[in-house]
């Protein structure tokens, strides 16, 4: 595969329609998790959603395609109002990749991938479902692992499977909750590699949640910083990513510096003896 990309430019073509989430609230019960949050995600673009253990990524990533409900707010894809769709008609649009999702076990990971074509097949699988299903599994690096029970595989392997079958519903928004929590460092940068690249390649919208700050940094165009229920801020990852800002929201002081333009952050540490001193 290609070098990961150097930079988090944008795409250069006019991005619209956009997804727009406006005035989105959600809560547990009588617990307030979101407050009127807006975010907009242009098209061909992956925003990075950040923010700590709890912040509300998984809330806001499962609101967008209605698997949690929000207490307000309006979800739209250009014209279309999202969650006025019918769930079929949703799923054809939108894909979700939950956090650290098992899997259908019972299944192989051809048939695990085809599921993603539920919303578009209607009998049987035609030609274009069973291409969609190779191009998914190769593309996610599966094609060995064709015939495995998915109950077989290992847990980034599993998660390669949930990705394939979300890539193979051929959806114009992707949803995506820590996607490589469970991979390899290869299957991290490769995957994240992958969804920027099918982002702008497809004019995909991408909304993922992702706890690592520096791979955020160069793989996703913008990034949205969750903090007390809110977007504390939005933009590219050279811009949101301030020492200041960062501390304020993880409780830890970070130092930023910058390799080729893309921002790098790292912990600081109390001074820690050398054994033997
Ligand atoms: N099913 C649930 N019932 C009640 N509270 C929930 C539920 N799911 C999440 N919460 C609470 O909502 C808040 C936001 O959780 P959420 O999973 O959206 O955060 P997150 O930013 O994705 O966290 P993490 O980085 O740990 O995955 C947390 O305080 C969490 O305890």
């Amino acid at each position: 595969m290609s070098a990961p990309p150097a930079e988090s430019a944008r795409p250069a073509t006019a991005p619209s329609p956009t997804l727009d989430i406006r005035g989105a609230c959600f809560a547990y019960g009588r617990r307030t998790v979101l407050t009127d949050l807006d975010l907009t995600v242009a098209r061909g673009t992956v925003v990075g959603l950040l923010g700590p253990n709890g912040s509300g990524k998984s809330t806001l990533i499962r609101g967008v395609c209605r698997v949690h409900r929000p207490k307000a707010g309006t979800f739209r894809l250009g014209g279309t109002d999202l969650h006025r769709l019918a769930p079929r008609e949703l799923a054809r649009i939108a894909a979700y990749v939950p956090q650290g999702s098992p899997g259908p076990f019972a299944l192989t990971v051809t048939e695990a991938v085809m599921l993603g074509r539920t919303p578009h097949t209607r009998l049987r699988p035609s030609r274009e479902d069973i291409r969609n299903v190779r191009e998914a599994m190769e593309l996610l690096d599966l094609t060995a692992l064709a015939d495995r029970h998915v109950d077989e595989l290992s847990g980034g392997q599993a998660q390669r499977v949930v990705i394939a079958r979300a890539l193979a519903q051929q959806p114009r928004v992707l949803l995506l909750d820590e996607p490589t929590s469970a991979l390899d460092l290869r299957h991290q940068v490769e995957t994240l590699h992958l969804v920027h690249t099918l982002a702008t390649e497809r004019a995909l919208h991408v909304l993922m949640a992702i706890h690592d700050l520096n791979l955020a940094a160069r793989f996703c165009h913008q990034v949205a910083l969750l903090h007390s229920g809110r977007v504390l801020t939005t933009g590219a990852p050279a811009d949101v990513y301030r020492a200041d800002l960062l501390e304020r929201v993880y409780g830890l002081p970070v130092e930023v510096s910058r390799h080729d333009g893309v921002p790098e952050v790292r912990p600081r540490l109390p001074e820690t003896r050398r054994a033997g001193s």
